[in-house]
């Protein structure tokens, strides 16, 4: 069988992507152990001051260059592919759970658990977390539902408080269009009790139009 002295370079740029990715993900993993870590820990106060430290030594090995304001990642897809970096999704990044995303037969379902770094009440979820979780699902599942749109309205009505630890499910569904206006609905319940709503949402999204996109979004590439 021949095999190829050189690997093609579409190959060669996948298996780059695919080990970035990686890395990423395991630094995200370790950045969230350590922050969920700093707001749980009783140490002492000097070895907080250890800790500090370490981590501005850790900090300072990620320099060179940075990615620019508009700049999509070379690991991400935007719109509808991964996104590393996102505060709700991203697999790299310490802010998010991260969720979990999957289809359902008529929209999306994410699962995740809550931190002690996500608390708002003590023992429960921050409400402004609520709102992150529910607006990236709805909004994803605008672009599941081929039209990925912006949001400019989110109305929350918080029924019973979302439990920290425990594993959650997050649901977004598209229920109609009028032109460029998208009408989405979400919920998140627990997923041991999936019938009982803790947080439900009504939003509108809006399908921006190419000149928007293009004014928006300009480091998103031509293919996309
Ligand atoms: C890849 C998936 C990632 C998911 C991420 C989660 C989603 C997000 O977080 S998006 C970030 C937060 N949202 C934003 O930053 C959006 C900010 N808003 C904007 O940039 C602009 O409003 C934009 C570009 C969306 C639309 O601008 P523009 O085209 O001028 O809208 P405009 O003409 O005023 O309104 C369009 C229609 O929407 C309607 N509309 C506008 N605002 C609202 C509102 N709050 N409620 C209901 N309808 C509204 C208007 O009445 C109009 O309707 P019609 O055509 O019937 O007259």
């Amino acid at each position: 069988m021949h095999t190829p002295l050189t690997e093609p370079p579409a190959a060669a740029e996948a298996e780059h992507l695919e080990r970035q990715r990686a890395a990423i993900t395991r630094l995200g993993h370790e950045l969230r152990a350590l922050v969920e870590a700093t707001v749980r820990t009783a140490a002492s106060h000097d070895t907080l001051h250890r800790a500090a430290d370490g981590v501005r030594h850790v900090t300072g090995q990620l320099t060179g260059r940075r990615r620019a304001r508009a700049e999509v990642p070379e690991v991400d897809g935007f719109p509808g592919g991964p996104r590393m970096y996102s505060p709700v999704v991203g697999a790299g990044s310490p802010l998010a759970p991260p969720v979990h995303i999957t289809p359902t037969d008529d929209g999306l379902i994410g699962h995740c658990t809550l931190g002690f770094a996500h608390e708002g009440p003590p023992g429960y979820g921050h409400g402004g977390m609520s709102a992150m979780l529910l607006d990236e699902l709805m909004g994803q599942a605008c672009t599941a539902a081929g039209t990925p749109g912006l949001t400019v309205s989110l109305q929350m009505r918080y029924h019973q408080p979302i439990p920290l630890e425990t594993p959650l499910h997050i649901l977004g569904r598209v229920t109609g269009t009028n032109n460029r206006k998208i009408f989405v609905t979400g919920a998140i319940t627990t997923q041991a009790d999936p019938s009982t709503n803790l947080v439900t949402a009504d939003g509108v999204f809006i399908a921006p139009d190419p000149d928007q996109v293009r004014a928006l979004f300009p480091g998103m590439r031509e293919e996309a």
